[in-house]
C-alpha cells in the first residue's frame, strides 16, 4: 500500500495512528481540548468545525464571511497550540452525521479557505458534496501542500462489500490522499463485512484507507487496523465525536500490545 507522510507521521504503515477529535463549541473550549490532546498519546488531532457554535446558528450560509474569519482565527490558534501534531480539518455535515449544514458552494469555500491558510495538514472532504465541488477542493488543497481525506459516512447501515469498495476506489480516482468510510453495523456480520472490505482494499495498491464500524458492536474495527489495513483510528478525549470511540489512552495501550504481538514472529 502507498503510504502518506504528514509531518512526523507515516500513514498507512505500522501501528495505526490515533486521531483525537476536538468537539468544543467555543474558541476557549476548543483550545482547552487541544491543550489536553497535546499531552496525550494521540498522534494527531481532528478539529470538528461543525461543532463550533456559529454566529447565527440557523443562518450560517448567509453569514459566511464572518464565519470564515472566526474559523480561520481559531485554526491559527489551534496550529500554534498543537505544535508538531498533525491537524485534520473536518466540517461534518448533518447529512453525514455532523452538527451543522452548509450549501455545497459554501462547504467548498470553507474548505478552500482552510487549505489556503495552510494551518491544517489534512482536510476531510465528504465526497457526497459531488464530483465537481470535491475536485475543486482537492485541487486547491494540493496546490497548498494540504493532503485530503475523502470521506463517506453511513449512520443507518453497513453497505454491502461491493458498494464500499466502489466508494473507496472512486475516492482514490478523484485524487484524495486517504479514503475513509464509517458505517453503522446492526450485526457482527456487518462488522466482518467492513473488516473484509478493509483487508481487500489493503492489497489494491491505492493510498492509505481509514475504516470503522461505529457503536460498541464495531469496537474491534477501531483496534484491529494493523491487521486489516486501516491507517487511523479515532479515539475520544472527554467527549466523543461518534458512537463507539475508545478513550485515547486505552487505544494507545491496546494498539501497542497488538503492534508488538504482530512483530513477535520476526524476533
Ligand atoms: O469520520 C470520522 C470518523 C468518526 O465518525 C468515527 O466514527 O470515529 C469520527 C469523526 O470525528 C471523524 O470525522
Amino acid at each position: 500500500m502507498k503510504t502518506l507522510e504528514i509531518r512526523n507521521l507515516t500513514l498507512g504503515a505500522g501501528r495505526p495512528k490515533i486521531c483525537a477529535p476536538i468537539v468544543g463549541k467555543t474558541k476557549a473550549e476548543i483550545l482547552e481540548e487541544a491543550k489536553a490532546i497535546y499531552k496525550l498519546p494521540a498522534d494527531m488531532a481532528e478539529w470538528r468545525v461543525d461543532f463550533l457554535q456559529p454566529i447565527t446558528e440557523d443562518r450560517l450560509d448567509q453569514q459566511l464571511e464572518s464565519y470564515l474569519d472566526q474559523v480561520l482565527n481559531i485554526l491559527a490558534a489551534l496550529r500554534a497550540c498543537l505544535q508538531d501534531k498533525p491537524l485534520l480539518f473536518t466540517f461534518r455535515t448533518t447529512a453525514e452525521g455532523g452538527e451543522n449544514a452548509l450549501s455545497p458552494e459554501n462547504y467548498t469555500r470553507l474548505n478552500q479557505a482552510a487549505a489556503a491558510s495552510t494551518f491544517a495538514d489534512l482536510l476531510d472532504v465528504e465526497v457526497s458534496v459531488g464530483k465537481t465541488w470535491a475536485t475543486q477542493i482537492i485541487q486547491e488543497a494540493h496546490s497548498h501542500g494540504t493532503a485530503v481525506v475523502g470521506s463517506s459516512h453511513h449512520f443507518q447501515r453497513t453497505p454491502p462489500k461491493g458498494e464500499m469498495i466502489s466508494l473507496l476506489r472512486n475516492m482514490q480516482a478523484l485524487g484524495v490522499d486517504i479514503s475513509k468510510i464509517a458505517v453503522m453495523p446492526s450485526s457482527i456480520q456487518d462488522v466482518l463485512t467492513l473488516l473484509e472490505t478493509t483487508a481487500e482494499m489493503q492489497t489494491n495498491g491505492g493510498g492509505p484507507i481509514i475504516t470503522m464500524a461505529m457503536s460498541s458492536l464495531g469496537g474491534i474495527s477501531r483496534l484491529a487496523g494493523e491487521y486489516f489495513g486501516s491507517a487511523v483510528t479515532f479515539g475520544s478525549v472527554s467527549n466523543s465525536s461518534a458512537p463507539g470511540q475508545i478513550p485515547v489512552e486505552d487505544l494507545n495501550t491496546i494498539l501497542n500490545i497488538i503492534h508488538s504481538n504482530l512483530h513477535l514472529d520476526k524476533k
